[in-house]
């Protein structure tokens, strides 16, 4: 890691000129006085190695020294509305614990509440080994400042190596805030974690629109901050022998201060998850019609399933994007997701490789989605729905 640094005292006009020319994104700008590199700058260093000599020149940053071993714990912050835990909690606890394996650490859980009772002590059984519970009437209500300052008294006291959140709306709220706080890394909506020996968290996730999976490590900073989407990884198992303690923890003047009054409070409908979904039938471009959409829901009725959709479907204003599965959708598991003129895209395929048992229709043999899918008709959908439908009634 490095930046480039400009040496204003080399610059005259000529040399600002010939600057901003061997700039292949047009990145260096010079106003008759200053030269200065702008936000296009990709790093690509050809002005300190194809410019005029110490103009610019790119300084390494000095590797800051990091003591991991005293940075230690695997943390998960367990979301709580009204007191229910959200579920993703026990799935970021269940990896917590996999990974508390492979690299010997505790496993931790911070609840920010109040009156949670057992419901606190219970996440011993899925795998927490020690729970800070942070409890005020004052936390009820979540405010993200108020959450973000309990984190930050938490993180100085027990200086954990990891710290997860759901990729929820509290979860993508939050940890920004508290990795900003530190100078270190975050990492959203990863789909795969590992540990190293040394405590490094290897955070994959897709990269470029879904074509590579990238690995990110924080290797220089503490702690390594992550999100993980709802139904990504499998909830831990409940173990009613497991053995843990609960440290109810006081909480400091700092840690109190509101910026944000709650008035008052207004309920919203609840809405669809399809991420709760056990059967999807989801619907892609190869549905290009009213009557094909009317199939779809009616194949979904019938099966008591979720109707979800791809994209481009979203796109067009078929669908609310809450329908959509994929990358920049939803992620799903169900034990049955039926695709319907859906080709595969691997943005698609990033949100449901997870399902139990995929059928897929699609006209074209060599569609990307007969990949992923354990059972196939090639056929068009106007016919193999329909045909579905009368088995279905008994009328085949
Ligand atoms: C950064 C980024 C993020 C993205 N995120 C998502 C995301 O979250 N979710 C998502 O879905 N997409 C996402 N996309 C878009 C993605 O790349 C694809 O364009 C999209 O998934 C394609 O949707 P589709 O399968 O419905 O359409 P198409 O790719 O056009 O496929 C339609 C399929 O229908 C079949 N078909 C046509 N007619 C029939 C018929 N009569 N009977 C049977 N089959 C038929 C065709 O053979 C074809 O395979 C993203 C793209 C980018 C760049």
């Amino acid at each position: 890691m490095g930046s480039l640094q400009i040496h204003q005292e080399l610059v005259t006009e000529a040399v600002g000129k010939k600057m901003c020319e061997l700039c292949p994104f047009h990145a260096i700008s010079y106003d008759g006085k200053k030269l200065e590199i702008t936000a296009g700058c990709r790093m690509c260093r050809l002005c300190v190695k194809n410019g005029i000599p110490g103009v610019i020149t790119f300084e390494e940053t000095k590797e800051q020294t990091l003591d991991k071993t005293k940075w230690q714990g695997i943390t998960v912050f367990v979301e709580q509305e009204e007191g229910r835990i959200h579920p993703v909690s026990y799935e970021l606890l269940g990896k917590a614990k996999e990974l508390s394996q492979s690299c010997p650490q505790q496993v931790l859980a911070v609840v920010i509440g109040y009156g949670m009772g057992e419901k606190v002590k219970d996440l011993i059984s899925y795998g927490a080994d020690k729970i800070y519970y942070y409890e005020h009437f004052e936390l009820e209500e979540f405010d993200p400042g108020l959450y973000t300052n309990i984190l930050q008294q938490f993180i100085e006291e027990v200086h954990p190596s990891v710290f997860m959140f759901g990729a929820t709306i509290k979860g993508r709220s939050l940890a920004p805030r508290a990795a900003a706080r530190f100078g270190t890394g975050l990492t959203a909506d990863c789909t795969s974690l590992l540990v190293k020996d040394n405590t490094d968290l290897v955070q994959i996730r897709p990269a470029f629109g879904g074509n590579i999976m990238a690995q990110i490590v924080t290797p220089g900073a503490r702690p390594q901050f992550c999100t993980v989407r709802y139904k990504v990884f499998d909830a831990a198992a409940e173990n009613r022998e497991a053995e843990g303690e609960v440290v109810y923890k006081k909480l400091s003047e700092m840690s109190l201060r509101r910026e944000i009054r709650v008035k008052r409070k207004i309920r919203k409908p609840d809405e669809i998850d399809i991420s709760e979904a056990q059967i999807i039938v989801a619907v892609g471009r190869g549905v290009k019609d009213t009557q094909g959409l009317k199939m779809a829901k009616e194949l979904a009725d019938m099966l008591h399933a979720q109707l979800a959709c791809t994209r481009p479907l979203v796109e067009k204003g078929w669908f609310d994007a809450r329908r959509q599965i994929g990358l920049s959708g939803r992620t799903v598991k169900p034990k049955l997701l039926i695709t319907l003129g859906i080709s595969g895209s691997v943005q698609f395929a990033a949100g449901m490789k997870g399902a139990e048992r995929i059928i897929a229709v699609n006209s074209d043999k060599n569609a990307a989605v007969f990949d992923i899918a354990h059972y196939g008709f090639v056929g068009d959908l106007y016919e193999v729905v329909p045909g579905l439908l009368r088995l279905i009634k008994g009328e085949g």
